[in-house]
């Protein structure tokens, strides 16, 4: 209890800092915070009925278990910062210590692009960086580490662009019907880290004072719906799912949506398989998830999850699903993981959509909304 009694004090101060950075204002809300720790079966709450030929079923509600108090919002860009600066930081530190020499030769503008393209920029920002560092060394003699510190600051700003709007759309959408909850359909291939999204994101969303149900439509891997339930449960949220492997992951998000509609949620969170091996069957799927979604609700979010580490795969997977699922936000997983994050910079080019969460490592918590300021500060090491 006396954890919970932690969760009510720290609602409304979470929800003040986490509304600035990651969330749009919520308009038209009509539920209450999440399920208050005297209803602990809220969880895996039982779900309406499937569509025709494809049953879904529920799991029990479990005994009652003790919730989790998530983080606040706002002090996970800080770690992000600290966690990109102790990396090493290979792109600002070797760029940094190329660019404070005397002289700059050719080969030390080969290096650069070098180190650039090594930190998987992509070929067209790094023309574009090098370029502006080239006219701006020459033109205003940009010379000593303060001054070429900031000249860096300021153009890899402009690439990570601070001016795309990075907030989730996470309130209720108003319809003729009355609100119903926004609905956040989760993409991306498998093994990126999507399930582990879900159920930081439902935190984040929790502590935010939102209530949420999640949906498991990986209906692929049966142990990925324990894993979603398993979140769920943590921080008093239910899960809708279907035990049988191989259930129709359309009707299952269906369900969890009527599920939201039914009990007044704000925010229904769908988490997907994404094995499919060619586009014509990844378009099939997803099409019917979202056809059959959009009966009861609008999609407020397509948010395609991307493993930081892969490089040009995780383009090419953005690539596809950015041509098949209408992304309109990137989640960057395993950031912790590596030291090359220009991808946040190729992939943003790549679908046009901004990267709106990164994932830090597999903590519950790590899960933070992008700032730019904040990671390009973290890239320098500052
Ligand atoms: N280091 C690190 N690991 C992460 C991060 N996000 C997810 N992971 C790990 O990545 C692995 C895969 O995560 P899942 O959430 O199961 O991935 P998925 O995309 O749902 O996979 P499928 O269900 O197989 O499609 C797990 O071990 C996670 O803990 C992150 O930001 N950093």
């Amino acid at each position: 209890m006396e954890d919970l009694n932690w969760l009510w004090i720290l609602l409304p101060v979470v929800a003040v800092v986490g509304g600035a950075g990651l969330l749009v204002p919520r308009r038209g809300r009509k539920s209450a915070p999440p399920a208050p720790p005297t209803a602990p079966t809220a969880v895996e709450t039982p779900v309406a009925p499937a569509p025709a030929g494809a049953p879904v079923d529920t799991a029990p509600a479990p005994a009652a278990p003790a919730l989790d108090v998530p983080e606040p919002v706002s002090g996970r860009m800080v770690r992000l910062r600290s966690r990109l600066a102790r990396s090493g930081s290979p792109l600002g530190a070797k760029l940094l210590a190329v660019l404070s020499r005397d002289s700059l030769t050719e080969d030390d503008w080969d290096e650069i692009e070098e180190t650039l393209l090594l930190a998987d920029v992509g070929a067209g920002p790094t023309s574009e960086l090098l370029d502006a560092l080239r006219t701006r060394v020459r033109v205003e003699g940009v010379q000593g580490t303060t001054a070429v510190r900031a000249l860096l600051r300021e153009e890899l700003l402009r690439l990570v662009d601070p001016t795309m709007d990075r907030s989730l759309a996470t309130a209720p959408t108003d319809t003729d019907g009355g609100p119903v909850p926004a609905v956040v359909l989760v993409v991306g291939v498998n093994g990126t880290g999507k399930t582990t999204t879900v159920g930081k994101l439902a935190r984040v969303l929790v502590a935010d004072g939102s209530s949420v149900v999640l949906g498991a439509a990986d209906t692929f891997r049966a142990a990925a719906a324990d894993q979603l339930s398993t979140w769920g449960r943590r921080v008093g949220v239910p899960t809708v799912r279907s035990d049988r492997e191989g259930a129709d992951p359309a009707a299952v998000a269906f369900d969890a949506v009527r599920q939201g509609r039914t009990t007044g949620a704000d925010v229904v969170l769908v988490d997907t398989a994404g094995r499919l091996q060619n586009k014509a069957g990844l378009m099939d799927e997803l099409g019917k998830i979202t056809r059959v979604i959009t009966k009861e609700a609008p999609l407020s979010e397509v948010l395609l999850v991307l493993d930081a580490t892969t490089g040009q795969n995780g383009l090419n997977q953005a690539r596809v699903f950015g041509e098949v699922a209408g992304v309109t936000g990137i989640v960057l997983t395993k950031l912790d993981g590596t030291a090359k994050g220009g991808i946040v910079v190729a992939v943003q080019r790549e679908l046009g959509v901004p990267v709106k969460l990164i994932g830090l490592g597999e903590g519950p918590d790590d899960l933070a909304p992008f700032d730019a300021e904040q990671f390009v500060d973290g890239l320098l090491g500052s």
